[in-house]
């Protein structure tokens, strides 16, 4: 009997700490971008006994400078890739720190139901216990699972498959950094084998509405955060400098101060699309009965960065309030 043909996987390197090294094996902080994803792939050789391997390099840098130019770029870039029939699955090397923004990002655009993993590191590629191999090997059987089509973009880090609609960081060093709160992850690697145990609810891919063609530039959109003792101040700044909208990281289920509660309606006066996030990091903000009447969104369960993400592509589609509302209730 003939071996199958290895699928072939897509490799795309953005940078962050698996992309790293410092002075010594010893240093876990510290580190500087310095290793190209061809460095990153050759540190595996495992891989090439699962899939032929392209690599390519849209950009490398700490995921803490990634703007919305190299979000557009990545995403096009990423979703040309899917389009040929010869790539079967994609996998994106990022850094951890905003990994879920760009997760979430790609989750809602790329129209394709190829697998598509995200993976990253804790410790740099000079560390004694570096996580980034392991990491992008798990990402590499992720990918070439074919179980792992349709699942919408998937984040492997420590172990773990999550989704990118739930995924969060959640330690600021720890190899295990993320989670997926209530929601749990679509499954793990056990033994070296992907098992999933769940599939994603939230639209996301070819089951939403956003799609980059056209888009030349994304809504600006700020988060702003609440505590006590709040200014007005925040609010009237982001109107003045022209944001589309603002995303308030409120406190408990998504409540306002008295400064935020007047610096929404003011914005949202001033048309800025406006949502009731939470700064608490687990459970959902719910509807309330004042938000039609002050013009307000509430975020479900996305926390602040990624209802920021929703929400600018949301604006890339309507100003409606109702419409931006069923976005956030079914993405
Ligand atoms: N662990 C990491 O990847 C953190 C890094 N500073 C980044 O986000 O690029």
């Amino acid at each position: 009997m003939e071996t199958p043909k290895p699928p072939t996987i897509a490799l795309i390197g953005t940078g962050g700490t698996i992309a790293s090294t410092a002075a010594d094996p010893a240093a876990m902080t510290d580190y500087a971008v310095t290793e190209p994803v061809s460095a990153i792939l050759d540190a595996v050789p495992e891989i090439n006994a699962l899939a032929d391997v392209q690599y390519c390099q849209p950009f490398n840098v700490d995921s803490r400078c990634i703007d919305d130019k190299m979000l557009l770029k990545l995403a096009r870039r990423v979703d040309g890739i899917l389009a040929d029939p010869a790539v079967d699955a994609a996998v994106i090397t990022h850094g951890t720190d905003t990994l879920e923004e760009t997760a979430y990002f790609l989750n809602l655009v790329l129209k394709s139901r190829k697998a598509v993993v995200m993976t990253g590191a804790m410790r740099p590629a000079s560390a004694r216990s570096a996580d980034g191999p392991l990491n992008l090997y798990h990402a590499m059987l992720v990918a070439a699972e074919p179980d792992a089509a349709g699942r919408g973009v998937m984040v492997v880090m420590n172990d773990g498959i999550h989704a990118a609609r739930h995924v969060c960081k959640t330690h600021t060093s720890s190899v295990q950094a993320f989670s997926s709160q209530e929601h749990g992850c679509l499954g793990g690697i056990v033994n070296g084998k992907p098992r999933f145990f769940n599939t994603p609810a939230a639209r996301h891919t070819l089951a939403t509405d956003f799609a980059l063609a056209g888009v030349k530039a994304l809504p600006w959109v700020d988060v702003i955060y609440d505590h006590q003792s709040a200014g007005p101040h925040l609010f009237q700044a982001s109107i003045a400098a022209g944001a589309q909208g603002i995303v308030l990281a409120g406190t408990g289920n998504g409540s306002m101060s008295p400064a935020a509660e007047k610096g929404l309606r003011l914005a949202a006066r001033k048309g800025l699309a406006c949502v009731r996030s939470s700064r608490v990091g687990a459970g959902a903000v719910s509807a309330s009965a004042s938000d039609a009447r002050l013009g307000l969104i509430s975020a479900g369960s996305l926390n602040p960065q990624k209802a920021r993400i929703l929400l600018k592509l949301a604006l890339t589609v309507t100003r409606d309030r109702e419409r931006i509302q069923w976005y956030f209730d079914h993405c």
